[in-house]
């Protein structure tokens, strides 16, 4: 019997406290602005992907939730394929003769995402860094997840930043080719291991405006971006990574909630103007405000901090020790359909109601928002930071014997 050489790996979401908006070359996606963000934990959300090689496969094929997902010339895919093939040829097969020339095969690739697909959960982010984790695998690419974001960079952006776990930086980078502009690890996930996210699901339908067209405008029309860039980014880089050094949880909440209104600023600054947030999602910023303002009047600092990518839904991270409190604050506002909160970190006793639990603290001004009916907030999602990519084992992959998708759509 041949060798087959298969590998599976999978990588978690990121979502970005300073965010990514706008690039400075398109094809290349280097952006105008470095970013940072918080790796999720992906016992919970995660992307998995097998990948193949074998001299009998006639083109490279990848199949994304057991659908055949078109690998188009000169696209994106087809960049980050053709990039650690390259890789592959440079570092391995050339230093090393009796290497099997897996770059000149084709490559057979299976991909599942454990949530919805392009629905404003980042799926592009853990999506192409799973599938740049499992050929750099395939490949036994010798090289840092630094080098490989790079790669997965040329994906989709913010995907680079899921190469690490914690704490992520993209630094922008200075070079036209694009060599400098990739992820570094600020602080790993045992350095602050307890904040904690609850991302609260708007909609989980496709957006409206794409990230992809949504920024490119942004950067051709909106004269706020070019304020952004210049006099804010660099001293909040600076300023949020320091916090996570020291774990000031109230200079990280002050600066990530900023920067995404910042960022929803700059999308309303574009022509056509760009909304992603809907009346759900301004009144669990009114809540979360709220919430803020009576822990500083007691004293305590911010406890909660809301951030929204190109969609309406909420990512609002906190400490763990405040997250149960949270989570009752926001299902008194957005009661639960019955199973749509996961209890994934055991905050509540087992078989519990979530909304029987819902209850807000002492001195609460409960005016700030109407109680929606159930299922305004169609789910909730307890996590937290994570780790970076993982190897799988061959009991998880997703090829059968025959180098297709065991599960179809
Ligand atoms: N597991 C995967 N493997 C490869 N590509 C994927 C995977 N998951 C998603 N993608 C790619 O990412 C696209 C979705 O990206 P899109 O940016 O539209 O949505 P999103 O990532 O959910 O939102 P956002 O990046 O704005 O938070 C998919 O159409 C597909 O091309
Ligand atoms: C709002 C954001 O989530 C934008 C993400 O943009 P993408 O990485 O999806 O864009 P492309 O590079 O065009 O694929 C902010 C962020 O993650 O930093």
């Amino acid at each position: 019997m041949s060798t087959v050489y298969q590998a599976t790996a999978s990588a978690p979401v990121n979502i970005a406290v300073i965010k990514y908006w706008g690039k400075r070359d398109t094809k290349l996606i280097l952006p105008t602005n470095s970013s940072l963000s918080v790796t999720l934990d992906q016992d919970h959300l995660r992307s998995t992907t097998t990948s193949r090689a074998d001299p009998s496969f006639v083109k490279d094929t990848l199949w994304l939730n057991g659908k055949e997902d078109e690998i188009k010339p000169g696209g994106r895919l087809a960049t980050c394929i053709t990039e650690l093939k390259r890789l592959r040829q440079a570092t391995v097969e050339n230093e090393d003769p009796t290497a099997p020339k897996l770059s000149t095969y084709k490559v057979h690739i299976a991909s599942y995402n454990n949530f919805p697909t392009a629905a404003g959960l980042a799926s592009s982010a853990s999506g192409f860094a799973a599938l740049v984790a499992s050929l750099a695998q395939l490949y036994a690419l010798p090289v840092s997840p630094s080098t490989l974001s790079i790669i997965a960079r040329q994906g989709s952006g913010s995907a680079c930043r899921s190469l690490y776990g914690g704490f992520v930086a993209w630094q922008e980078g200075v070079h036209p080719d694009g060599s400098d502009s990739l992820a570094i690890q600020v602080a790993p996930q045992s350095h602050w291991p307890n904040i904690h996210a609850l991302i609260c699901v708007v909609s989980d339908d496709k957006k409206g405006t794409s990230s992809t067209s949504g920024m490119q405008l942004t950067v051709d029309t909106s004269p706020l971006l070019q304020h952004r860039i210049k006099a804010v980014v660099p001293q909040r880089m600076k300023d949020i990574s320091k916090a996570i050094l020291e774990k000031d949880f109230d200079t990280f909440a002050r600066i990530t909630m900023a920067d995404s209104n910042q960022f929803h600023a700059v999308a309303l600054d574009t022509e056509p103007p760009i909304f992603y947030m809907n009346d759900v999602s301004r009144a669990i910023i009114a809540v979360v405000v709220e919430y803020n303002r009576l822990s500083l009047a007691n004293g305590q600092g911010y406890k909660a901090a809301y951030t929204y990518d190109a969609g309406p839904n909420a990512v609002i991270y906190a400490e763990e020790k405040n997250i149960k409190e949270i989570i009752q604050l926001v299902v008194s506002f957005f009661p639960q359909r019955e199973g749509a909160f996961k209890d994934n970190l055991g905050v509540f006793p087992p078989g519990a109601e979530v909304n029987a639990q819902a209850t807000v603290p002492a001195g609460f001004n409960v005016g700030v928002a109407l109680k929606r009916e159930v299922g305004a907030v169609k789910g909730l999602i307890h996590t937290r930071v994570g780790d970076g990519p993982r190897a799988l084992g061959e009991e998880e992959a997703l090829l059968g014997p025959e180098g297709t998708p065991k599960i179809l759509a």
